[in-house]
This record gives C-alpha cells, structure tokens and sequence, in this order.
C-alpha cells in the first residue's frame, strides 16, 4: 500500500492532539494531525469551553449580574436578552481561536489532514477526506478523538426544544423555562447561565449531590446561589424518558414517576469517547463501554507505540489537563524523559456563578484518609476588593496540614476564582506552607488578600486548640 510516512500522527486536533503534535515537532519529528471537522481546534474551540465560557460574559454583562449588588438588583445593561445577543460574540472567538491553532500548527510544520481517521493495522490509518482517500503509515500514534454528548433512545433530541451541550447556542429563542438533566459541570454552568438571565430552571441530578468532586462546603454554598436564582433542584431523582408535548413544550419522565415540564429541555448526563469510526478493532485496543481508551500514567496504550490522550481517556476531562497530557504523551513517546507533571497540582475552575475553582484535596478527602488538617476562611466581604467589587458572597478557603503546615487544599467560590486559585497553586507547587501567606505582602486593594486573611483565620483556630 502506498502511503504518506510520519513519525508521528496524532488523531484529532482538540487541545490535547494540538500539544502532543507540537511537543513532537519541537523535537524536530515529521507530524500529521487528522482531523474529521473541517476546522481544528476540537470540541474545546468549537462546541463546548471556548462558546460556553464567550456566552457566560455575556451573560455576566448584559444581566448586570456583577454589579447588581451595587446598583440594585433591578440593574441591566440590556432590558430584553435574546438569543441573538448571547450568540454575538462566540463565532468571532472561535474565528480568532481557529485561526490562533490553525497558524500553531503550520508554523511547526505540522500537516493538517482533513478526513475521518481509522486504523487499517497498528501502523496504518486511512483517512477518509472531502478530497478522497489518504493513507497515513506512522511509526508512533497518538488517538485524541475527545467525546460526544451521551444519548439516549428515550430522550429525542431535535435540536430545537430538547438539545444536548452542542446545541444550546441553537436555541431559536430564550425560553421561560428550562430543564436541564445531569448536574456534572456542563448541567450546572449552563443552568447558572439561564437562570440568571432570569430563565425558570429546573436542574435534575439523579445522585444525591451536585459535583461531588468538588469541596462539599463550597458546592453548599453554590446550591445557595442557585436556588437564590430560583433554579430548583431535584436531586437524587433520574429521567427516564423525555416527551415533546402538542403545545410546543417538554416533559421530562422522572423514574419516581413525577413528571417535570418546561419550554425546553438540555440534556447533559454525560460524554461518551469518540471511538466509533477508529477500528480500533485493528490494533487491538478495547474501549470500554463509556468508548473511553485504558492507558498508563504515561498515556501508552497496550500497543507500545499508540498513546491516547484527552478526553477519550475520561476523568477529569478538562482543557487544561488534555493539553498536558497531549504534552506528555508525546514525550514519552519519543522517549525524550523531558516532562515532570503532577496531576495533584491540576486545578479544577468551573465556571458557574459566581465561579468554583480548587486544587489540591477536600475536606472530606483530607477526613477519609486520617490527615489532621486545619481550614482558614476568608470572605470576599471582609477585603476592601471585595466591598468595592460588590462580591460580599465570595470566599477563600485554605485547607493546611496541622503538624507540617504544608498547604493540602484551597477552594474558592466567587469572581475571579479560576485565577486566584494559581497563587496557592504556586505556593502548593514548591512545598509552601500556610506561613508563606502571613509573611507575604499581597496588592491592596486585591481579592488575593484573602489568601493572607484565610492563612491568619486557620493559624488562629489552630492556635486556639493548642491553648
Ligand atoms: C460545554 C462544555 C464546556 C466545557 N468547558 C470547559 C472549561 O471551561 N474548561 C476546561 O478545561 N474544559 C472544559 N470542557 C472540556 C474540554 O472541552 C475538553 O476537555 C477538551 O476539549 C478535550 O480535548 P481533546 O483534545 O481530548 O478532544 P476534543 O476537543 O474533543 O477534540 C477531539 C477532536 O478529534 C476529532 N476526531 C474525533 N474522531 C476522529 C476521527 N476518527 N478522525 C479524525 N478526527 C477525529 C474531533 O472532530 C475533534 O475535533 C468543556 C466541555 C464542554 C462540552
Ligand atoms: N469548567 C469545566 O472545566 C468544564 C465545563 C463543562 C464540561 N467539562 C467537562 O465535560 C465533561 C462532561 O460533563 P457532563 O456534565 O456532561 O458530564 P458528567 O458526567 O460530569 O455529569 C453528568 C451528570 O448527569 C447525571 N445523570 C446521568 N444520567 C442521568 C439521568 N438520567 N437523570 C438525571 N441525572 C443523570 C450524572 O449522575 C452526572 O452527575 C466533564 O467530564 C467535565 O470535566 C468541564
């Protein structure tokens, strides 16, 4: 067979198959990246982080939602938020983000194949393009295909009034109420989205609480939030089926036999792995039943010379870590030993409202596993950023070992989260311990305060134990 020769191709172009390519042609390897969509960039740039997060601004600014505590809570920068208005912004970014890969890839003199990939054995893949056929034969193959949204049978998914997480930007129209089934991250940031445009959501969770992954005091004070903007929450209740009814509207069937109705209904209950069109049946890789690839803590598959990587592989499923991984992968296979990464220093930013980010280990994590620890709290309201600001909800916990001091955990709920976390990243990183805050001058006035704050709240609870 006649075939274009790499030393590496990588199977997807979402964050994940982007880094492992780019890692690899640093390292000067002749790479082709496949790609099925007709632009790259993946489910992050296209479908999911990148049009979820642009909506969510808009959705902060024209509600008003951050200044609402100043001005009012009747404050808006726009009266009547349509659809149109939320979409306004997402294809610009996604353009410039496309481009900002597209340009990526060439610079490093990365090929681009459009076309759908599948093994015909462990060292070939055919490619399946608008321009025909392409036959691709590599010494070392990274799969980063990421996922799809889950489906199901029972649930008709038609775009218009019952959709998944790709669609939500497709909604004809903004509608008074909202279903929304699955409390994972993708149920619960767009059930914040709608509901603070002032949308009648009804979020359905069938395990007993939202984002158990999450620090349980700081998802309590998220709930808090949530039903502050009337979302309510049916927890530990599963939909079994979803009806569209003669008016227009949604039914959800719940397995108690309740019935939930609403003007649409966004189904988030999961993704499954990308793994139909591979073959994968040539190289002798089994996906599980979720499609999702097993693989070691470098990312090599049972064939020596295949890695998988992203979202294909499942937990955390994140941007951030898929690039990371992407990265390593690549590394490794080319046997360069460059990388040192610890995925206990990942950290988690979900991007509800107002925002969770984390790293390091919970509360109860820390409880199951016998670690004597000690929090300190800081609130937005207790640092004069936060009072300008107008977030006197938000707050910094630090989560510290009693004996060594060592920094185990901090979670933050409130603005500006996602970027406060790094600084205990940093901190967590380099061994740092709890002393580190205390004796650091931070900004004033800044939210990052709050790690100085919280450091003093935790040493004073500890030192009032020790009498
Ligand atoms: C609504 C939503 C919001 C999100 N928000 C965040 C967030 O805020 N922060 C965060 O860190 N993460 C977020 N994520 C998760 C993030 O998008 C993923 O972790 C990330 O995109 C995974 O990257 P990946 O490289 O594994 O795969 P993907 O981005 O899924 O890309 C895979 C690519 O492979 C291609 N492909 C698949 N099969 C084939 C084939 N056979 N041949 C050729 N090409 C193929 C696909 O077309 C796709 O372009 C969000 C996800 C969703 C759905
Ligand atoms: N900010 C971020 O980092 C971000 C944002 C969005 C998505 N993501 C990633 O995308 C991935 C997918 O997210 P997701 O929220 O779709 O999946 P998920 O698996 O995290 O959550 C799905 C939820 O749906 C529930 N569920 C399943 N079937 C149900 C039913 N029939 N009735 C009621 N509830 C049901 C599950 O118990 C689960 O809690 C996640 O792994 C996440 O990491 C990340």
């Amino acid at each position: 067979m006649s075939a274009a020769k790499y030393d590496l191709t990588v199977i997807g172009s979402g964050p994940s198959g982007q880094r492992a390519a780019v890692a690899a042609s640093k390292m000067k390897k002749r790479v082709a990246v496949v790609e099925s969509r007709s632009v790259v960039g993946g489910v992050c740039i296209n479908t999911g982080t990148i049009p979820s997060k642009t909506m969510r601004e808009a959705v902060l600014h024209l509600s008003g939602y951050n200044y609402r505590s100043v001005y009012g809570m009747n404050y808006r920068v726009k009266e009547k938020i349509t659809m149109a208005d939320l979409a306004f912004r997402v294809q610009a970014v996604i353009k410039t983000e496309v481009d900002v890969t597209e340009a990526q890839l060439s610079r490093n003199g990365i090929d681009v194949v459009h076309g759908i990939a599948h093994f015909i054995d462990p060292t070939h893949v055919k490619v399946e393009g608008p321009a025909g056929d392409t036959t691709l034969e590599s010494d070392r193959i990274i799969i980063a295909v990421g996922t799809r949204p889950s489906t199901s049978p029972k649930v008709p998914i038609n775009g218009r009034t019952i959709i998944n997480s790709d669609q939500v930007l497709d909604l004809p129209t903004l509608p008074r109420s909202l279903i929304v089934v699955g409390g994972g991250v993708i149920g619960v940031e767009y059930a914040c989205m709608f509901a603070t445009l002032g949308v009648r959501v009804t979020l359905i969770e069938k395990r007993a609480k939202l984002l158990e992954f999450a620090d349980q005091e700081i998802v309590e004070a998220l709930s808090y939030h949530l039903r502050d903007a009337r979302v309510t929450m049916r927890l530990g209740e599963e939909v079994e089926s979803v009806e569209e009814l003669p008016d227009g509207g949604v039914v959800a069937n719940l397995q108690s036999k309740k019935k939930v109705s609403g003007d649409a209904l966004l189904y988030a209950v999961g993704r499954q792995g990308a793994v139909d069109d591979l073959n994968l049946a040539a190289t002798g890789i089994e996906a599980d039943a979720r499609g999702r690839i097993p693989v070691d803590e470098h990312y090599q598959t049972k064939v020596e010379h295949i890695y998988a990587v992203g979202d294909v592989v499942g937990f955390p499923a994140l941007a951030s870590v898929s690039m990371e991984q992407g990265r390593i992968a690549a590394h490794r296979a080319f046997d360069d030993g460059e990388t040192t990464s610890n995925p206990s220093f990942y950290p988690y930013g979900i991007y509800t409202i107002p925002e969770i980010s984390f790293i390091g280990k919970t509360e109860e994590q820390l409880t199951d596993e016998d670690v004597p620890y000690e929090v300190g709290m800081a609130y937005y309201r207790e640092v004069a950023r936060g009072q300008i600001r107008g977030d006197t909800t938000g707050r910094l916990k630090l989560i510290f070992h009693r004996d060594t001091r060592k920094v185990l955990g901090v979670h933050i709920i409130g603005e500006g989260a996602s970027e406060l976390v790094h600084i205990g990243q940093a901190v967590m990183t380099f061994d740092g311990t709890v002393d580190y805050f205390v004796d650091t001058v931070f900004n004033y006035p800044t939210l990052a305060e709050c790690y100085k704050v919280a450091a003093f709240n935790g040493l004073g609870r500890m030192h009032r134990y020790q009498g």
